[in-house]
């Protein structure tokens, strides 16, 4: 048996989106968003699921704030839904809006647990879209606007913001792979989206530096681990390209003041070339107080030629999988932590997300998830490793606290620690809950 201590200043906290569980789409004055016009596009998601309803946390937020009470969370991680503050991006604010978000962040403060802000969780309100979106300069200002409001109206109250969520999805996933909203294929678009987002990110970290708000602020990039198949040199190139895509890309400009050359001359290979305009990496790189990291997954790749964008192929090796048909692959998070430890510096993180897309239902008013507890401690005791190896982790938060939309996938891949039923939307505490609960209560878990 083998105990994993956390250190005594460990934060614990579960993380969700505005899009994926407030549903009240059409209430409270909100605007629309590109996720709205994305999902009720045919074919884009699973079963035409959209965000209408979701887990219906618009109207259940204090039944939320109770689970997250018995939980014994030290966070919230939540997003604003842009459109709810301004419904068309800019101009008018919506009051309502606001007031939602500020009796969700009163409640929370009530019952001790700190509210961490994601300004952009991917929702977008249409009407910038429609001029353009993330490809056109002036969005980078209406977000600015979005997020001086917002430090304004929450000082005092949130004392931890996320500027961005996950920028390589909201840029390549988005505009290049066109999995997700708005659903382009253009690499050029998906590089000049990425870059305005650093941008925004920068500009949005130098007026909370001006305004004096107290708190921390910081991003969140998703990352993944690619490990190559063998020690020739050819996939070991091939995996330094695709961790590039997905890390040194989004890390390199904010830790460096620089995007990394071997990625910039691969880009140019493939007709992409960076649209850089005087002062922007000076304003990307403005030192943040916190580095989020959200890791789900990674795997084993090796050189293919012509094989995707970065002749690089994933073989698959064997592990166990979620029931999204991602690797579950707790080295590499170690491996990832470590290498940002290595090549950014000893910058303060917190997991913004780590969790498991696992399908359990309900059964005699359970729901035995066991295989998501067993990803949960095999990523802990990897997250353990880390912090034994001197990453400066301050705090772990799982995604998610509820089942929620999962986007393209719909309401069929389910991450939470609490199940949903979307037709009634009752809470179901699910195994992984109370395991959960105790490790929280603890600071420790035994394998
Ligand atoms: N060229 N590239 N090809 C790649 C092939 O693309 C195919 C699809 O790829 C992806 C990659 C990554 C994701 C993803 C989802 N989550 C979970 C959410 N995180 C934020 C929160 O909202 C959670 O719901 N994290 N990551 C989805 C799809």
């Amino acid at each position: 048996m083998t105990i994993i201590q956390f250190p005594k200043d460990m934060k614990w906290g579960v993380a969700t989106a505005s899009y994926q569980i407030e549903g009240a789409a059409n209430e409270g004055g909100r605007g629309t968003s590109i996720w709205d016009t994305f999902s009720k596009t045919p074919g884009k998601v699973v079963n035409g699921d959209n965000g209408d309803v979701a887990c219906g946390s618009y109207h259940k937020y204090e039944e939320d704030i109770e689970i997250m009470d018995d939980l014994g969370v030290d966070f919230y991680r939540f997003s604003v839904a842009w459109p709810r503050i301004f419904p068309e991006g800019t101009g008018e604010v919506n009051q309502e809006g606001l007031d939602y978000y500020h009796n969700l962040v009163d409640r929370l403060l009530e019952k001790g647990i700190e509210p961490m802000c994601t300004l952009y969780h991917w929702d977008l309100p249409q009407a910038l879209q429609d001029k353009g979106g993330w490809d056109n300069r002036e969005t980078i200002e209406a977000f600015l606007q979005y997020a001086e409001l917002m430090f304004k109206e929450f000082e005092g109250k949130i004392k931890h913001w996320i500027t961005f969520n996950e920028p390589w999805c909201v840029s390549f996933l988005s505009n290049y792979v066109g999995a997700h909203a708005p659903g382009n294929n253009d690499l050029q678009l998906a590089m000049n989206v990425a870059h305005h987002l650093l941008v925004a990110h920068g500009k949005t970290v130098i007026r909370f530096r001006e305004l004096g708000i107290k708190g921390q602020i910081g991003y969140a990039p998703n990352v993944e681990w690619n490990e190559p198949y063998s020690n020739k040199q050819e996939d070991i190139d091939a995996c330094k390209r695709v961790n590039g895509y997905f890390m040194d890309w989004f890390f390199d400009p904010v830790f460096k003041g620089t995007y990394p050359d071997f990625m910039v001359k691969w880009f140019e290979e493939k007709g992409a070339v960076l649209q850089i305009e005087e002062g922007d990496m000076e304003i990307i790189s403005q030192p943040i107080d916190f580095l989020g990291i959200n890791y789900y997954s990674g795997g084993v790749g090796r050189y293919k030629e012509n094989e995707g964008l970065f002749d690089h192929e994933k073989v698959d090796a064997g592990y166990l999988k979620t029931d999204i048909g991602w690797n579950i692959y707790p080295e590499g998070f170690y491996k990832v932590l470590t290498h940002i430890n290595e090549n950014y510096g000893n910058v303060p993180i917190y997991i913004t997300e780590n969790g498991a897309c696992i399908n359990d239902g309900v059964e005699n008013g359970e729901v035995k998830d066991d295989r998501r507890t067993d990803y949960l401690k095999q990523h802990l005791v990897a997250l353990q490793r880390s912090i034994e190896s001197g990453v400066n982790i301050k705090g772990y938060l799982t995604w998610s606290l509820l089942d929620n939309f999962e986007w393209a996938e719909g309401y069929t891949m389910r991450f939470g620690i609490v199940h949903v039923n979307y037709r009634t939307l009752e809470r179901t505490k699910k195994d992984s809950f109370y395991w959960y609960k105790q490790t929280v209560a603890n600071n420790f878990f035994e394998v």
